[in-house]
């Protein structure tokens, strides 16, 4: 497959190179910046030196990179990439888009400008949104992917058997997160200093972070009825990593072998999701370079309350794996192929 990334001297794009580099089926041939165009990718990223000795072309390329590719994987921030995306399907119709930011992950445009405050540019594109375990079957066939946000692939994973299988009250739905600082990208920002970051924990965006709506979305849409939930994001000082802890009211007389059963029917066939059973912790690190999902669920008797947990790699389940995840699932190529590999430990 022909390949170009748009924004690949971002984190998420840097991943893509990385997975890409052991991809049998995978031929790079475009890689954009608009701030270092003709630098090579290797000198910005020297961990990729022996795997690319690229340069880098800019969005001033795109007819070409549009008519010469089979897929573009866009990494630019939102309201960036609907615009790549429009006018990348027009020069060329046939290429696959798969977007790693939120441009194109809301059936309900209204909401995305909401939320996002910019006027969505490509209405008439007919996205799939990419939790590939969820959507499998429209991905198969879709021309652009609205890739899901990190929180919210693990999120939706740890709570979307519990919802399909109507197991708990959809009232008390509540999301509380931690992130790596790596999710937030490579662009300096006060935030993502080492020293504010380093030793310290914190909430931010509190009832009003973007995954919020994303979340609601899938799991109203699972659930065949309107939901909100509360969502508290953290910023926990490790590079990679997502760990989402989620909790619900079961309804009366839910039994735990029944929560066991719904998660193994959602996923016992998913090699991506790896299910660690009824009392078990989610490790971050057990997670880390891969395109694993780990999840775990407990019940508290005294509070009748489930409190699920997913653990995943925001660069790659949450981002570049998940992409190419997609990827492998449009050229109906093994799933696997290309992220086949255990994580580095410790
Ligand atoms: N980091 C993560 O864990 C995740 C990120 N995402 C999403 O993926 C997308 C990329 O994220 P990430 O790689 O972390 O971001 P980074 O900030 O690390 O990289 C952003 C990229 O976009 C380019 N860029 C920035 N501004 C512009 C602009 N105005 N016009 C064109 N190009 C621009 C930069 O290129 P240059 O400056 O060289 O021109 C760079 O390649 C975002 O939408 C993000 O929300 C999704 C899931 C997880
Ligand atoms: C730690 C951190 O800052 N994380 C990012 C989420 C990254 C992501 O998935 O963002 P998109 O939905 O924009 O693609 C944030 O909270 O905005």
């Amino acid at each position: 497959m022909k390949i170009s990334i748009v924004g690949a001297t971002g984190y998420t794009g840097a991943e893509l190179l990385r997975i890409l580099a052991s991809h049998p089926a995978a031929e790079v041939l475009y890689i954009t910046s608009e701030s270092q165009p003709g630098t090579g990718i290797h000198e910005i990223y020297p961990h990729l030196t022996r795997f690319y000795t690229k340069t880098l072309a800019s969005l001033a390329d795109l007819e070409k990179i549009a008519l010469e590719s089979e897929v573009i994987f866009i990494g630019l921030p939102h309201g960036h990439a609907m615009e790549v995306g429009r006018k990348a399907t027009a020069i060329n119709p046939q290429v696959k888009i798969i977007d790693l930011g939120a441009d194109y992950r809301f059936k309900n445009h209204a909401i995305y400008e909401q939320w996002y405050k910019v006027e969505h540019t490509h209405k008439e594109a007919r996205a799939v949104y990419g939790l590939t375990e969820l959507y499998r079957s429209q991905v198969k066939d879709a021309a652009i992917i609205g890739n899901p946000g990190c929180y919210t692939t693990a999120s939706i994973l740890a709570l979307a058997p519990l919802v399909k299988y109507k197991l708990v009250d959809l009232k008390s739905l509540i999301i509380d997160a931690k992130s790596g600082v790596s999710g937030a990208g490579r662009g300096l920002s006060l935030g993502s200093h080492f020293t504010e970051v380093f030793e310290s924990v914190k909430a931010y965006n509190v009832a009003g972070h973007r995954h919020t709506p994303e979340i609601e979305a899938v799991l109203g849409e699972i659930a065949g009825q309107e939901l909100v939930i509360n969502f508290t994001p953290h910023l926990i000082p490790v590079a990679r990593g997502i760990l989402s802890t989620c909790y619900a009211n079961l309804k009366d007389g839910v039994s735990p072998e029944a929560v066991d059963e719904a998660y193994r029917a959602a996923y016992s066939g998913e090699y991506f999701i790896r299910l660690l059973g009824r009392g078990a912790y989610p490790v971050t690190k057990n997670t880390r370079g891969t395109n694993f999902c780990d999840i775990g669920w407990h019940i508290d008797n005294r509070t009748g309350r489930i409190i699920a947990i997913a653990a995943i790699d925001n660069l790659v389940k949450g981002a570049a794996g998940q992409a190419v995840q997609n990827m492998n699932v449009i050229f109906n190529l093994d799933e696997k192929t290309g992220l086949d590999y255990a994580p580095l430990y410790p």
